[in-house]
């Protein structure tokens, strides 16, 4: 199966959400909220669920959706619901052109009805979208990276993948970028697009082919509560990368690597007890895959996207150019001493 048109829609409705979220960004109101987990949460974040979860739901009523925001903050806030639906009701008015294709809300009452359609709980049967409307959250405030990313679930596996990535790296950056869009389709390759609107030039991605560690380079987050540096650090040594990492927020470590901007992402766990989210890894882990990678947890396994709103059985991820993944993965599992389950 082509799934032309899931990656049409993904692409054009991470294209609308990075409009909104690039407002954001550039704005001095990010009207952060702390959720009862205690990560952050932007009006970013919600009015890009909003448009995603609109755009999916216009093009393919019957498929249910992971997504990882709810409208509860929203309904307990007014003036945050009044800044959020704003933003929407602006990105929707400049982007008229897909209203055809993508959809529309109406009112401020339909947007936290849409916002609630992500609350699917997953599983290994059928098609199901998974949806991160900002991954990396904190890279908004911050003036970071962050990154808008979608992928489809079929029978749980990944099938399409589709993420837009602020590219405020300049080593990321090729000539007069502002953002990037990726996109894979399962067995259909990688392609990497400048994000202007409408989408009009698309060229082929791949990894680095560099197998010597002496110059290879790895990405890791910036968070260390979401992975774990020092023993990134030491993996990196005995590898033999002397190169300092390459440290950003979200999904556009998955970006970076797919476009050899580094031969491999780290993430070990801090603590064995987290459970990695569907939607912080669907659309980056299918876009490394099919530019030439591969995706394993420290167990050497493959991420299992079918048993919910995580990878239950998985923990960490462990990317590499397909030629060093196995080489890579040896000192990982020395260092957390794990072996293949
Ligand atoms: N403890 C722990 N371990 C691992 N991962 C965690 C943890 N807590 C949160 N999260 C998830 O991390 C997502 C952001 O990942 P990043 O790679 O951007 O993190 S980093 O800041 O660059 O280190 C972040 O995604 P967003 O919430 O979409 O930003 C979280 O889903
Ligand atoms: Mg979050
Ligand atoms: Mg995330
Ligand atoms: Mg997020």
């Amino acid at each position: 199966m082509s799934y032309a048109n899931e990656r049409r829609i993904a692409e054009l409705a991470i294209q609308r959400a990075c409009i909104l979220a690039e407002r954001v960004y550039n704005s001095q109101v990010k009207g952060t909220i702390t959720k009862d987990d205690k990560s952050p949460v932007t009006i970013a974040d919600f009015g890009a669920q909003a448009l995603i979860i609109s755009s999916i739901t216009h093009a393919f009523p019957e498929d249910p959706i992971v997504g990882e925001e709810d409208s509860n903050d929203l309904r307990a806030d007014k003036s945050k619901r009044d800044l959020v639906w704003g933003l929407v009701k602006d990105t929707l008015d400049a982007t008229k052109d897909l209203t055809g294709e993508l959809g529309d809300i109406k009112d401020d009452e339909e947007m936290l009805a849409v916002i609630d359609k992500g609350t699917h709980q997953g599983g290994s049967v059928g098609r199901i979208w998974a949806l991160d409307p900002i991954d990396g959250t904190r890279g908004i405030p911050t003036g970071r990276a962050y990154a808008v990313c979608l992928g489809l679930m079929v029978d749980g596996k990944v099938q399409v993948g589709a993420l837009g990535a602020r590219t405020y790296l300049s080593i990321l950056r090729s000539r007069r970028e502002e953002g990037i869009l990726l996109s894979a389709v399962r067995g259909g390759g990688c392609h990497h697009e400048t994000i202007v609107h409408p989408i009009c030039s698309r060229d082929p991605i791949s990894m680095s082919s560099t197998t010597d560690f002496s110059k290879a380079r790895f990405c890791e987050g910036v968070e260390t509560a979401h992975s774990s540096h020092r023993e990134q650090a030491s993996i990196a040594k005995s590898l033999g990368i002397t190169a300092p990492s390459i440290r950003m927020d979200s999904q556009a470590k998955y970006a970076s690597i797919s476009r050899g901007v580094g031969e491999i992402y780290l993430r070990l766990p801090v603590s064995m007890s987290y459970e990695e989210k569907i939607w912080d890894h669907a659309a980056g882990s299918l876009i490394v895959e099919e530019a030439g990678g591969v995706v394993t947890d420290i167990y050497g396994n493959e991420l299992g996207f079918g048993q919910g709103r995580t990878l239950k059985t998985n923990k960490g991820v462990v990317a590499a150019l397909r030629a060093l993944h196995p080489t890579v993965l040896k000192p990982v599992q020395k260092e957390l001493k794990v072996f293949k389950l």
